[in-house]
């Protein structure tokens, strides 16, 4: 059982500060959801966790299995099972997508880089096929020329070949036809059934259909201004933020920051 938290964590990009005392956390075979607001801070939450160097940690902690990994490297934190997949994933078009898959499962296995794993490509095509995702794709550049969905579909093809401890997935059912919706939440729960921790964003009810999230945060200017299950999917989705927030103020069971 492995546990990834995130502890007060404060965060400056171009100067500014976007996050403002995150606290939230995930657990082997959990599926968090964040919402919130465009703006909120939930890919820059994300971006951080990756370890992308334009985010300044200002105060607060990463932690993993309750070791701190603020310090580490990108690649350090893949090594030790953290896969993000990212809202706008960059395209590498010099590099072939079956060297990339190759590459990765080589480094999760303790491999060298360019060593020859037909296993691995064997495996990620029956998972492409899966996902709805052409067979083509392996023999094309990283990103080059793909579709928003396949993008999203490649990315999510990656952690289910390479099973991480944690997969963060940032907004996996934007852009994707409801079939594409369907494939991927029902990865997602696959995932999560097989042992991974997962913490995904979305903006959506339907991803409802296919997941059972284990907990719900909703962030609001940086901070998580509230937590709860999937009802509070359900709500916003009718209400609107400003209409469930408005609700739960009348309530009194909104709190400013947790
Ligand atoms: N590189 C950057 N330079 C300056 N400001 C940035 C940078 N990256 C993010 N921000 C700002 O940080 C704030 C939070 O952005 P972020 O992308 O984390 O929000 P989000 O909750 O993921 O939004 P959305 O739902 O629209 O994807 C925004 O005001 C954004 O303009």
């Amino acid at each position: 059982m492995h546990k990834l938290e995130v502890v007060n964590l404060r965060v400056a990009v171009g100067g500014r500060e976007i996050l403002k005392g995150v606290n939230l956390s995930v657990s082997s075979g959990e599926v968090v959801v964040v919402m919130g607001p465009n703006g909120s801070g939930k890919s820059t939450l994300f971006q951080t966790i990756a370890g992308n160097p334009k985010y300044e940690v200002l105060d607060g902690d990463i932690l993993l299995d309750g070791q701190s990994i603020k310090e580490l490297a990108p690649e350090e934190r893949f090594a030790k099972g953290i896969f993000v997949g990212f809202q706008s994933p960059v395209a590498v078009p010099e590099v072939r997508f079956a060297f990339l898959l190759q590459a990765m499962a080589n480094v999760r296995m303790g491999k060298k880089l360019t060593d020859p794993n037909p296993q691995v490509l064997a495996q990620a095509q029956k998972i492409a096929a899966e996902l709805g995702l052409r067979p083509d794709v392996f023999n094309r550049g990283v990103g080059a020329g793909f579709s928003g969905g396949e993008f999203k579909r490649a990315e999510v093809l990656q952690a289910l070949l390479l099973k991480p401890a944690f997969v963060i997935l940032d907004e996996p059912d934007s852009g994707l036809d409801i079939d594409g919706i369907a494939a991927v939440g029902n990865a997602i729960t696959k995932l999560a059934s097989s042992g991974s921790g997962v913490l995904l964003s979305t903006h959506y009810a339907r991803v409802l259909r296919f997941i059972k999230p284990t907990r719900v945060y909703v962030m609001v200017d940086g901070r998580v201004a509230l937590e709860g299950d999937e009802t509070v999917i359900k709500r916003i989705e009718e209400l609107g933020y400003q209409g469930y927030f408005k609700e739960l103020q009348n309530f009194g069971e909104l709190t400013s920051s947790k």
